[in-house]
């Protein structure tokens, strides 16, 4: 039956996985072009924003007006691009999108973000035919470079005239998905830095031991490093917190050595050495004393060091207060979003902080109420991993959802106290 259908939810969604924006080299034409045309099929408002001068990285804008277009609108987004994949370590080919008699869908970017691009769009596909009509405005954006961050996407669209003129009341994004059977929903992000300390010292003869050499003034720093990176898990391991609610510290390269022919001069002690880390800071953290630690701890001057610190995002919003958004009966979105996924006959999960990073940080910045929320239960967490999958099955239930989550958070009125 099935392999009559060439025009469904799922073909759809196969089509779109099969369009290679992976990056280093993404290709964001085609999938520009392939969901204007599904826009223009709903009979949607289209634009297309350029943020950067050669306009090779577009950010799609669609609308769905609303009968009362003063109300604050509501704002849909997801990434065009996806992670690199590692073809021959596939079971099926990354951008094939086979799907297997189990129904599996195999395609890089399956779970990561690709699903909710299309389930949101056939929601509105379903509620349209149904005639519903929302009150607010809703907005969907799908922006370039979310996995290399977002600089030349969400962040200068966030920071823009044309996203002002949205009125955004509210934001969904991605979140991620659940081996088990409740919805997870995530109220913040990690803030990424990405630290790198470079290590100077007197060069010598292989065989001599003296102090201060690069090498040993290096290997200090990440054996301090280490030691807060372990004490952080050790209070994970303890159950006191989640990973996500920890600082991370890990290191993701090692430079040194004097090079020599195919290899190294191994009697040659370097006068440089270099390390790079992967930090990612949690809302509950007060950034500043994480620049004094590495400044006086990790990368201190005496210690012949100097590191640059690059800080990939806010750590606060516009207010100075930290990226979180409330999931409490303040918040009267998060009220109507948790109704709606029971309504859906969905369980939610406790509201987590996501251990990674999204473009969300950057619209909590402006002051907007944001969750990452992918509609996916009982489904493996694959995402930058091989062999990225998701259920078709799954797939068709997060359109439900999406329907009744749509549909709530665009029809409903604040009652002003
Ligand atoms: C430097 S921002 C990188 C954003 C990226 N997002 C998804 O994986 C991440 O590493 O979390
Ligand atoms: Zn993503
Ligand atoms: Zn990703």
């Amino acid at each position: 039956e099935q392999q009559h259908q060439h025009d469904t939810p799922i073909s759809r969604f196969q089509n779109y996985l099969r369009i290679n924006t992976a990056h280093p080299n993404p290709n964001y034409t085609a999938p520009v072009s392939f969901l204007t045309a599904i826009a223009q099929t709903l009979n949607l408002q289209i634009q297309t924003l350029h943020f950067t001068p050669s306009k090779s990285k577009p950010l799609l804008l669609l609308t769905w007006p609303g009968s009362h277009p003063s109300l604050p609108s509501l704002l849909l987004n997801s990434h065009l691009d996806s992670v690199p994949a590692e073809s021959h370590k596939w079971a099926h080919p990354p951008f094939s999108a086979h799907r297997t008699a189990d129904g599996r869908i195999f395609a890089r970017g399956a779970q990561d973000d690709k699903c909710i691009a299309i389930q949101y769009l056939e929601a509105i596909r379903t509620l349209k035919a149904a005639d519903f009509a929302p009150i607010r405005p809703v907005h969907l954006s799908f922006v370039p470079d979310e996995e290399i961050g977002g600089l030349d996407g969400v962040a200068k669209f966030a920071a823009s005239e044309e996203f002002r003129d949205l009125n955004v009341g509210f934001m969904l994004d991605e979140g991620q998905a659940n081996p088990g059977d409740e919805f997870r929903v995530f109220y913040a992000d990690r803030t990424p830095w990405n630290l790198i300390v470079k290590a100077k010292g007197a060069p010598g003869h292989g065989s001599r031991l003296y102090d201060n050499g690069a090498m040993e003034n290096l290997m200090k720093s990440v054996e301090v490093m280490t030691r807060f990176r372990a004490a952080q898990f050790d209070v994970v391991k303890a159950g006191k917190a989640a990973l996500s609610e920890v600082i991370s510290v890990n290191p993701v390269y090692l430079k040194s050595g004097i090079a020599s022919g195919d290899g190294f001069a191994m009697n040659v002690q370097p006068s440089e050495a270099e390390a790079g880390f992967d930090i990612r800071i949690p809302p509950t953290v007060d950034p500043e004393l994480v620049r004094k630690r590495i400044a006086e701890e990790w990368a201190p001057e005496a210690r012949n060091l100097t590191y640059q610190l690059i800080e990939k995002g806010p750590t606060r919003d516009f207010r100075g207060r930290p990226l979180a958004t409330p999931t409490d009966d303040s918040n009267p979105w998060w009220s109507v979003f948790k109704q709606a996924i029971a309504s859906a006959g969905g369980k939610l999960a406790k509201p987590e902080i996501l251990a990674s990073t999204t473009d969300a940080r950057f619209m909590r910045q402006q002051g907007i109420p944001t969750l990452g929320f992918s509609p996916m239960t009982n489904t493996p967490i694959l995402l930058h991993d091989h062999n990225e999958f998701l259920k078709d099955t799954v797939f068709l239930k997060g359109i439900k959802v999406y329907e009744s989550v749509i549909s709530a958070l665009s029809s409903f009125v604040e009652i002003s106290e």
